[in-house]
C-alpha cells in the first residue's frame, strides 16, 4: 500500500505531514517517536479509520489491526471471537489459536482468559483474516517483559509463515529489531518521518 499524506489537522492545528510511505507484503516498518507526536493518528489513517485528512492512501491490500486493548466481544467464546471478526472457518480459527498457544481454550469467554491470553487471541484473530499487511498499535505495551517477549516471538513467527507485511506503532525502540522492522522515527511539528 502507498500512503501519501499531505497534512492531518485537528481543529485547525496541523499534527502530521507531509508523509510518504510504501509497505508491501513481506515488508516491515515500525513507527516510533515521542508520546503525542501522531503515531496512532497515522496508523488510523492507514487503517481507514480516519478519513478526515489531506492526501491519499492507495492499494487493495487486505489489512488487519491489533490494538493495545484486545477489543474482544465479551459475550462470545474465544473461537467465536475469531470466526465472527475474521470471517474464517472453525478449522482456521482453531489452528491459529493453537499457533498462539491457546489450544484447549476455544470455549472460554474473554473474561476467563488472562490479559496476555486475550492479547494472543487478538493476535490470532488478526491473522485469521489473512491480512496482506498487519497494523499494530502498541500491542506489547503494559505486559510484563516475559509475556511481551513471548508475544513478540509469536508475532514474528506468524509474520514469517504468512508473509504478511507489518506497520507497528511503538515507543519501545527495542521492538523494531526484535521484529526485523525498519524503524521510522516521527518528529517535528507537524510531524514527519525523520523530522
Ligand atoms: N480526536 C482528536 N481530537 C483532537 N486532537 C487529537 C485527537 N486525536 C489525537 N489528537 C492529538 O493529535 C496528536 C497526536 O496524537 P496521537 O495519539 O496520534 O499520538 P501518539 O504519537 O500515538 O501518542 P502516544 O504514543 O502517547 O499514543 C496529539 O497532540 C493529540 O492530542
Amino acid at each position: 500500500m502507498k500512503i501519501d499524506l499531505r497534512a492531518k489537522s485537528f481543529g485547525g492545528r496541523a499534527v502530521l505531514g507531509p508523509i510518504r510511505l510504501q509497505v508491501a507484503r513481506g515488508q516491515r516498518v515500525a513507527l516510533l517517536g515521542p508520546s503525542g507526536i501522531g503515531k496512532s493518528t497515522l496508523l488510523r489513517i492507514i487503517a481507514g479509520l480516519d478519513r478526515d485528512f489531506d492526501g491519499r492512501v492507495e492499494g487493495s491490500d487486505r489489512l488487519a489491526i491489533v490494538f493495545q486493548e484486545p477489543t474482544l466481544l465479551p459475550w462470545r467464546r474465544a473461537l467465536e471471537n475469531i470466526i465472527i471478526a475474521a470471517g474464517c472457518d472453525a478449522a482456521t480459527a482453531r489452528d491459529l489459536m493453537a499457533q498462539v498457544g491457546l489450544a484447549g481454550r476455544e470455549a472460554h469467554y474473554p473474561r476467563q482468559l488472562s490479559l496476555g491470553q486475550q492479547r494472543r487471541l487478538a493476535l490470532a484473530r488478526a491473522f485469521a483474516a489473512g491480512p496482506d499487511i498487519l497494523l499494530m498499535d502498541e500491542p506489547f505495551a503494559s505486559l510484563d517483559p516475559e509475556t511481551a517477549a513471548r508475544m513478540i516471538g509469536l508475532t514474528a513467527g506468524l509474520l514469517e509463515r504468512s508473509g504478511a507485511g507489518l506497520i507497528l506503532v511503538t515507543h519501545d525502540d527495542s521492538e523494531p529489531a526484535r521484529l526485523a522492522a525498519t524503524p521510522l522515527v516521527l518528529g517535528g511539528d507537524p510531524a514527519v518521518i525523520g523530522g
